[in-house]
C-alpha cells in the first residue's frame, strides 16, 4: 500500500473542505473524480506533503508522511507554474541539487519520455497549455519519483497528446509505482485506473460520482430539492448517488417493478466508446448511460421528453 488516510480532516478558514475517515490508495493508477470543488485538489496537496491535515494522519508506505518523502513524490499541478528560461532549463532545474553528472542529457530524456516534440530551447512563455503540462511532467520525471500526483493532467492537452498520456500513465505505474490523478470524465478513470476514488463535497460516495443528490430522508423516502425517491428499506442519510448504468430510460412510463420513474427531458448526449451519456432534467438532473444502439432506436435527441427509471436497490445512500 502507498497511502493510508486515517480520520482526515482538511480545511480553509474554519470550512472543512475534506473529511476521509479511511482511504488505502494501492500502486497502479488511481484516479480522483468528483465535481467542482469535491475537494480533489486538496487530497491531492495532501498526498503531496504540500499541507499536513488539520486532524488525522497520512501515511505514506506506513509511516507519517514527512518533508523528506516529498522527494519521492512528484507533483504536477493543475496549472504548472514555468520559471523564466527554456524548456530544458525548467526539467533541468530539478536536477540543480541531486548527484549523478549530464543534467542535460537526462534533462532531454525527461523531454523526450513525455513525448515533447518542441524546440526544447524553445522559451517557456511560448509554450502552448499542453506542452507547460509536458514540461512540467518532465521536471518531474526527471527526479525519478516512486509516486506521481497529477492533477487534472488531462485538461489542457489536444487530443493526440490525451491518447498519449492514457497509455503512457498505465505503462508508468508498475512494479510498485503509483499515480493519482483527477479528472472530471468519469469514463475515462474507470478506463485507465485501477482504483476509483469519488468524492462529493469533500467525502469519499460509493459510486461514481453522478447521479449525487443532497437531501434528507422521511421513512424510505429520500427527498432532494426537486425529487421524492424511494429507497428500499427507512435510512438515515444526507446524500444519495445513483450509478447512471442502473437508470433505464423510455420513451413511455414502464410497466415494471423500478418504483423510481420520473418524467424528464434529454438536454444533453454524449458519445463515448460506444455508448452514449445521456444527461436528463427530470426534477434533478441525471446521468444515464445508454448503447449507441437503443439510443438511435430511441431517437433521443435534445428537448425530448423521457422518463427516468431505477430500482429503489440502485439507490446508494450515505
Ligand atoms: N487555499 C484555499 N483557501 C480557501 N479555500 C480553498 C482553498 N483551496 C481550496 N479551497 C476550497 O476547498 C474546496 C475544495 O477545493 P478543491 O480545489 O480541492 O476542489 P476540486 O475538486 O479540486 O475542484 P476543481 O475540479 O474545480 O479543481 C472548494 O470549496 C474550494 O473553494
Amino acid at each position: 500500500m502507498v497511502y493510508r488516510l486515517e480520520a482526515v480532516r482538511h480545511g480553509y478558514d474554519g470550512r472543512t473542505v475534506l473529511a476521509i475517515e479511511r482511504l488505502e490508495i494501492v500502486p497502479g493508477v488511481t484516479a480522483l473524480v468528483g465535481e467542482n470543488g469535491a475537494g480533489k485538489s486538496t487530497l491531492l496537496r495532501l498526498l503531496a506533503g504540500i499541507e499536513a491535515p488539520r486532524r488525522g494522519r497520512v501515511l505514506f508506505q506506513g509511516k507519517p508522511l514527512t518533508c523528506a518523502d516529498r522527494r519521492r513524490i512528484g507533483w504536477v499541478m493543475q496549472h504548472p507554474y514555468l520559471l523564466r528560461g527554456s524548456a530544458l532549463d525548467n526539467v533541468m532545474l530539478g536536477l540543480r541539487f541531486r548527484r549523478g553528472g549530464d543534467r542535460r542529457r537526462r534533462a532531454l530524456a525527461a523531454l523526450e519520455t513525455v513525448g515533447f516534440r518542441a524546440d526544447p530551447d524553445r522559451p517557456a512563455a511560448m509554450l502552448s497549455g499542453g506542452q507547460r503540462q509536458q514540461v512540467a511532467l518532465a521536471r518531474c520525471l526527471v527526479l525519478e519519483p516512486e509516486v506521481l500526483l497529477l492533477d487534472e493532467p488531462f485538461s489542457h492537452l489536444d487530443a493526440a497528446t490525451q491518447r498519449w498520456l492514457e497509455g503512457w500513465l498505465p505503462a508508468w505505474a508498475v512494479q510498485g509505482r503509483a499515480a493519482v490523478f483527477s479528472d472530471h470524465a468519469a469514463e475515462r478513470c474507470r478506463i485507465l485506473a485501477r482504483q476509483v476514488i469519488a468524492l462529493s463535497q469533500g467525502r469519499l460516495v460509493p459510486a461514481p460520482a453522478a447521479n449525487v443528490f443532497r437531501g434528507r430522508c422521511e421513512g424510505n423516502r429520500f427527498l432532494t430539492k426537486g425529487l421524492a425517491l424511494w429507497l428500499p428499506e427507512p435510512v438515515t442519510a444526507t446524500h444519495v448517488a445513483i450509478d447512471p448504468r442502473d437508470i433505464v430510460l423510455s420513451l413511455r412510463p414502464l410497466q415494471s417493478s423500478m418504483r423510481n420513474r420520473f418524467r424528464g427531458r434529454v438536454v444533453a448526449l454524449a458519445e463515448t466508446g460506444g455508448e452514449v451519456r445521456v444527461t436528463v432534467v427530470a426534477g434533478e438532473r441525471f446521468e444515464a448511460v445508454v448503447t449507441l444502439a437503443s439510443c438511435r432506436e430511441m431517437g433521443l435527441t435534445p428537448g425530448q421528453p423521457v422518463w427516468v427509471n431505477f430500482k429503489s436497490t440502485a439507490v446508494r445512500t450515505f
